[in-house]
């Protein structure tokens, strides 16, 4: 379920006013994603989506995430812009929450990439890193190495619970992140949840790119490696695909060639961005009930991904 704030249809009506685009012909709410509330707009002019921002965004970011879709929609890349209002604003208030009218995208979200969407994939990401190069303002990475490790001890024992080797997995692995971590990579905005749900597509192309509310300022390879860990495997993380592999770097490296430092620093990137969301699926899995009505996502899948990058992370780029 998405849709935490209801907002009546005359509100709806009242707050399509403040545009120049039409009058509410109907509003659905959307059932996918968790993070916020989202209604599908029909209105004589068009299709939007409505946004209303939930607790788990700050508010003080907003005019980060909003610029920074604005400017990559500008630059020619299928990501959706937020509207302006009639005042020129995008950022509203309605039903007491901060929310935003979006363009609508069409397109679907695609279960199991194949190696041509991979590429696909590769080639917005290396377009968007080029993109944001003169994007002029900056977010700190709220998840990056030092976050993990905060949230592997707000797990506690809970850890043990998920799987009885996980705390001596974590521990060992996140000394070895500090250890290797590369800091001085090329860096600037980047996306950092590029799953595949967050991308659409229409005949084989990309029509659409969403969700970029955990875009922060790091390191473009490290984008890259969020990418990898989750378009390359199958679902529950027990398969790689290696075909997709190299159609993800060929794709990125035609717009965008990795320096030496980049490709050398890959894997460790790799078994960090696995350790991302191992860390934050452990977190909601022991801090979501299991009868709430957000479906819970499975840390063991990034689990299996994390024991991959171990084992042959090394031999990913060539
Ligand atoms: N601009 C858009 N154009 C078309 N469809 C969109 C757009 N934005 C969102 N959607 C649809 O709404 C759904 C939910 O959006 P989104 O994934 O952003 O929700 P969320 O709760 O913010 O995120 P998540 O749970 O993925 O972190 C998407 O799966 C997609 O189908
Ligand atoms: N894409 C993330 C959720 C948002 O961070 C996951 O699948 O765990």
């Amino acid at each position: 379920m998405a849709v935490y704030t209801h907002v009546p249809a005359d509100e709806l009506a009242r707050f399509l006013k403040q545009y120049d685009e039409g009058e509410l012909v109907s509003a659905k709410g959307i059932a996918e994603g968790v993070e916020n509330s989202n209604y599908l707009i029909d209105t004589t002019r068009g299709r939007y989506i409505l946004t209303l921002y939930e607790k788990r965004v700050a508010e003080k970011d907003l005019p980060f995430f909003l610029s920074l879709t604005e400017h990559a929609a500008g630059k020619g890349l299928p990501v959706p812009g937020p509207i302006h209002d009639r005042l020129g604003r995008v950022l509203q208030r309605l039903a007491g929450r901060p929310a935003c009218l979006i363009e609508f995208l069409a397109g679907v979200s695609l279960d199991e990439p194949n190696p041509d969407a991979c590429a696909e994939i590769g080639r917005f990401l290396a377009r968007f890193h080029e993109a944001v190069a003169d994007f002029p303002l900056d977010r700190r990475n709220g998840l990056s190495l030092a976050a993990w490790r905060k949230l592997a001890a707000q797990c506690g024992d809970g850890l043990a619970q998920i799987a009885p080797d996980l705390p001596a997995l974590v521990d060992a692995q996140l000394g070895a992140l500090e250890r290797e971590w590369p800091h001085s990579l090329p860096s600037g905005v980047i996306h950092a949840d590029l799953f595949p749900d967050n991308a659409l597509f229409r005949n084989g192309r990309i029509s659409g790119v969403i969700d970029f509310y955990f875009a922060c300022t790091d390191s473009f390879a490290y984008d890259l490696a969020v990418t990898h860990s989750s378009w390359c495997f199958s679902a529950d993380g027990k398969e790689h695909h290696a075909d997709r592999t190299q159609a993800l770097i060929e794709g990125y490296q035609s717009l965008r060639p990795l320096s030496e430092a980049e490709k050398q620093a890959f894997p460790v990137l790799c078994r960090g961005a696995a350790m991302r969301f191992l860390m934050t699926r452990c977190y909601d899995w022991l801090n979501t009930p299991a009868d709430a009505m957000v479906n819970r996502k499975d840390p063991l899948a990034f689990r299996r991904r994390l024991d991959f990058y171990i084992q042959s992370g090394k031999g990913l780029i060539g």
